[in-house]
């Protein structure tokens, strides 16, 4: 892999923008010597799609966050290591996991109980695992403060500045087992009228919400079929996520209906588990501090199909409003 990086100068360009995956996946001693490399040149950061720049000024508001006092000068490594690969026992409650192996119809029924039409919530991820995550994200984030690396942004209509998208971190791979091994079970059985039994791609976050900012996120649709949101605590309060009626594209700003409102408080470890195009805000922290991983997950399928179908009465509120008006 380096004699590679020295031989081909494109391979270098690649890697320097893929830099944290690339890290993540070799060896410790390339990953010092390619980091070196990297931090001696001259160059701009790696460009990214979205991408914000980090200021000075947000490394100083970060020092309210709870990161770890020492830290290693501009080398990435990751704290938990045990992260980075699919460990049911040590990722999931009992209850979730028993869920998921159980008979899905009778099993899934007894732990994810229905908080809105076709909103299920669930105990889902360990409290130490919470704990690693949202630790493992603060050192990357600092990393990349420290370092002046240019990071995705998260979702362009939350209001926080802190957010780190999990795949930069180099977690590709153990969320792709997320969506295939647990996610899809159970999106086949709720979300089948959107593809939720073809999930095949996500893009998946953190959000980290200070009390002092009170940032939320505004009024949208997640660019998904299947949104599976996790609270990772910490102590907090506000942050519930307000769902408003699922929309088809056509009718993404139409009226409110009372009986579709639900707001739901987030409860650490928790998981919602939504539709796509459950239109849903995110009210702001007043206090502490809250950390929620997002996975937009998406089916290639179903979009393929959407294309060619104009009619979403079987589950939008405004298509299904118009078929009883015809
Ligand atoms: O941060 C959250 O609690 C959820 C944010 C959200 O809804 C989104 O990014 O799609
Ligand atoms: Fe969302």
């Amino acid at each position: 892999f380096s004699d590679a990086l020295d031989g081909r100068p494109e391979v270098f360009e690649v890697m320097e923008q893929h830099l944290p995956l690339a890290l993540y996946n070799a060896p410790r001693d390339v990953k010092l010597s390619f980091m070196r490399r990297i931090l001696a040149r001259d160059t701009p950061p790696p460009r990214a799609l979205r991408e914000i720049e980090i200021t000075m000024h947000r490394q100083k508001r970060l020092s309210s966050y709870e990161i770890p006092s020492i830290y290693p000068l501009n080398i990435l490594q990751p704290l938990y290591p045990q992260l980075y690969r699919m460990n049911p026992s040590g990722f999931f409650m009992p209850s979730f996991l028993r869920a998921i192996r159980g008979d899905p119809l009778e099993s899934f029924r007894d732990v994810m109980r229905p908080v809105a039409p076709v909103v299920v919530a669930f105990p889902m991820l360990r409290p130490g695992f919470c704990d690693m995550l949202v630790a493992e994200v603060q050192n990357f984030y600092m990393w990349a403060c420290t370092t002046k690396q240019k990071i995705l942004r998260t979702n362009a209509l939350n209001t926080s500045p802190y957010g780190v998208v999990l795949s930069d971190m180099g977690m590709q791979g153990v969320l792709d087992d997320l969506m295939k091994q647990f996610v899809s079970p159970i999106s086949t059985v709720f979300f089948s009228e959107v593809g939720g039994g073809s999930l095949d791609s996500h893009v998946s976050f953190v959000n980290l919400y200070h009390g002092d900012d009170n940032n939320g996120t505004d009024w949208h649709v997640d660019d998904s079929e299947v949104t599976l949101s996790v609270c990772l605590g910490k102590e907090f309060t506000g942050g519930e996520m307000y769902f408003n009626g699922r929309r088809c594209e056509n009718h993404t700003t139409s009226m409110e209906k009372d009986e579709e409102k639900v707001i739901h408080p987030q409860v650490p470890g928790e998981a919602l588990l939504h539709h796509g195009r459950h239109r849903h805000s995110v009210f702001p922290t007043f206090s502490g501090f809250r950390a929620d991983m997002t996975m937009w997950c998406r089916s290639s399928v179903f979009r393929e199909l959407r294309k060619y179908k104009t009619d979403f009465s079987n589950w939008c509120g405004e298509c299904k409003n118009l078929g009883v008006q015809m």
